[in-house]
């Protein structure tokens, strides 16, 4: 398994393999870049097929903070570690006190926190090993209600560019993972008056969504292919690649998933297919931002930092157009030169 030239190696400062024979804790966590400030950035918990999958998402994954942070304005570098085994894992102390213990070792390189699989309780384990966890309970908490307050607010800047309204009133969005984020971004397009058309793999959560929010219920193979005006991924990355884009009837691309993209290229491909692409990494900013407020919690403070996202895709949007580039490339521009400045 190479890593110096793996095709999503990036000038990472350091990648760090994790292995605890005790409690069975395999994971690798990967600091992308510095210049800003700490490494931030959440820990993922999944079964992947092998350990060359697990790097390649962990270094994509903790590129995209570094990008993140910089594009929300906040003082952090990017960094991301995963854990290698079933989310659904029911005996997870050990696993965390281990994980706690390797993100101490760090020293304050790299602070975790929440992502997929991994929830506010296990960071509470990892806390009791480490200083370096935020998003705990009593303080920051559990991101993803902001992280869906800035895809909202994402969504609404994109329908806004392309159509100038400012209501999503009767828009169709198919919202694809229902998971932590989905659910609150499906609460706040219900409450706008949207139409949702929804999937996941975990029937319970979509039995919540239809219930609570009227949602139409379809099968993960068919989200891409909905009359819908918004896809919003929610689910894992790469969801954009060459299978998907020819069935979506979508004209705008706007969720919270990180790295929906498989290639660079599909960004163009998007562009050519006149469709509106939120880059995620700016969309899906609202739980680092909230996670960022972590020592002196201020949910004011933090609320109205999430919603300059709505602005700040608002000026992606008008210099892609103006400038006849992708979304992705303009944001790209924004973040690096905030980051070469930081150097
Ligand atoms: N939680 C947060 O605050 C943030 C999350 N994100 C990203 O947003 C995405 C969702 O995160 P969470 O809601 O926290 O995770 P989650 O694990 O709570 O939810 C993900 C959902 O997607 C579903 N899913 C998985 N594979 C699927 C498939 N093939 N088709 C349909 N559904 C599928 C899962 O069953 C689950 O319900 C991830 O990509 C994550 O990295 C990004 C920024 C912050
Ligand atoms: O929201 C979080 O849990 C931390 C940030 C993060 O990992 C992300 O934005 O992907």
């Amino acid at each position: 398994m190479a890593v110096f030239n793996h095709v999503s190696f990036d000038e990472h400062e350091q990648v760090v393999f994790c292995h605890d024979k005790q409690s069975g804790l395999k994971a690798i966590i990967a600091v992308h870049n510095t210049n800003l400030g700490p490494a931030v950035g959440g820990c993922r918990m999944w079964n992947y097929q092998s350990d060359d999958e697990a790097l390649t998402d962990v270094l994509r994954l903790s590129r995209g903070m570094t990008y993140k942070n910089a594009l929300a304005g906040l003082t952090m570098g990017g960094g991301k570690a995963v854990i290698i085994a079933d989310p659904k894992t029911t005996d997870r102390e050990a696993l965390f006190l281990a994980f706690g213990r390797f993100v101490n070792s760090l020293g304050g390189k790299y602070y975790s926190a929440e992502d997929v699989g991994v929830s506010t309780s296990d960071i509470m384990i990892a806390s009791r090993e480490t200083e370096f966890v935020a998003g705990l309970e009593g303080k920051s908490g559990d991101p993803s209600p902001l992280t869906a307050l800035g895809t909202y607010l994402g969504i609404k800047a994109a329908v806004k560019h392309q159509r100038g309204v400012d209501s999503l009133k009767g828009i169709k969005v198919s919202v694809q993972g229902v998971g932590h984020v989905g659910y609150y971004l499906c609460k706040h397009l219900h409450d706008a008056g949207a139409e949702l058309i929804v999937t996941d793999i975990h029937q319970a959560s979509l039995d919540r969504i239809a219930t609570e929010f009227g949602a139409t219920v379809v099968a993960p193979q068919d989200i891409y292919t909905q009359d819908v005006d918004v896809y919003a991924p929610c689910a894992l990355g790469a969801t954009l690649n060459d299978t998907t884009l020819p069935l979506l009837k979508a004209t705008i691309v706007a969720g919270c998933a990180n790295n929906q993209l498989a290639e660079v290229r599909h960004g163009e491909k998007l562009k050519q297919m006149g469709i509106l692409y939120a880059p995620d990494y700016v969309i899906n900013a609202g739980g680092i931002i909230n996670v960022s407020f972590e020592k002196n919690y201020d949910a004011a403070a933090s609320t109205a930092k999430v919603e300059q996202i709505y602005n700040t895709l608002l000026t992606i949007f008008e210099r892609a157009d103006s400038e006849n580039r992708t979304t992705g490339s303009v944001a790209d521009e924004m973040a690096k030169a905030i980051i070469d400045a930081a150097r």
